[in-house]
């Protein structure tokens, strides 16, 4: 995706299903920068699985990681059983954004993954802010300017 005219790769891992047995390998966390955590508006369960999910993220993959919560299908109106607010107001419980999105109808879609990486630019610049240059290694140092030059687009 392009932010701010600066060009992010991004590398998703979509799981296959095993959540719903709540069997997701650890490598799913492992080395993870960010998270978007989907409910479907039309599924109590989905949306009363989200804590248990955000507990696992932070238990993995530490506290450090930026997640995003999406409540999808908002194009199923009538159908409908988890109210807007519940999921603005988890989010907020948990201090990350929020949105209603639909897959289907492309409805918040680039607009959420370029909030999360957002979010996990701005997080690695600070964190390379911190670092002498003088001690990092070449690729490192390639990487801190990679982050420097998004950092000063933002
Ligand atoms: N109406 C509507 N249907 C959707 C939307 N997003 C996904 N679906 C449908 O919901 C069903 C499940 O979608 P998946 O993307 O397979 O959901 P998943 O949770 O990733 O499922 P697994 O891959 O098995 O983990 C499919 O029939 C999709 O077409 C949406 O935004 N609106």
């Amino acid at each position: 995706i392009t932010l701010n005219g600066t060009r992010v790769k991004l590398q998703i891992w979509d799981t296959a299903g095993q959540e719903r047995f709540h069997t997701l390998s650890t490598n799913y966390f492992r080395g993870a920068q960010g998270f978007v955590l989907v409910y479907d508006i039309t599924n109590l369960d989905s949306f009363q699985g989200v804590t248990s999910w955000m507990k696992d993220i932070h238990e993995k993959a530490g506290d450090e990681v930026d997640i995003i919560l999406l409540g999808n299908k908002c194009d199923k109106e009538s159908e409908r059983v988890v109210p807007k607010h519940k999921g603005e107001k988890l989010a907020w419980e948990h201090g990350i954004p929020f949105f209603e999105t639909s897959a289907k109808d492309n409805v918040n879609i680039e607009d959420a993954f370029s909030v999360l990486t957002k979010e996990i630019l701005e997080k690695k610049s600070w964190v390379l802010y911190d670092l002498d240059v003088v001690d990092l290694n070449e690729s490192q140092r390639t990487l801190f300017c990679h982050f420097q030059c998004a950092a000063s687009y933002f």
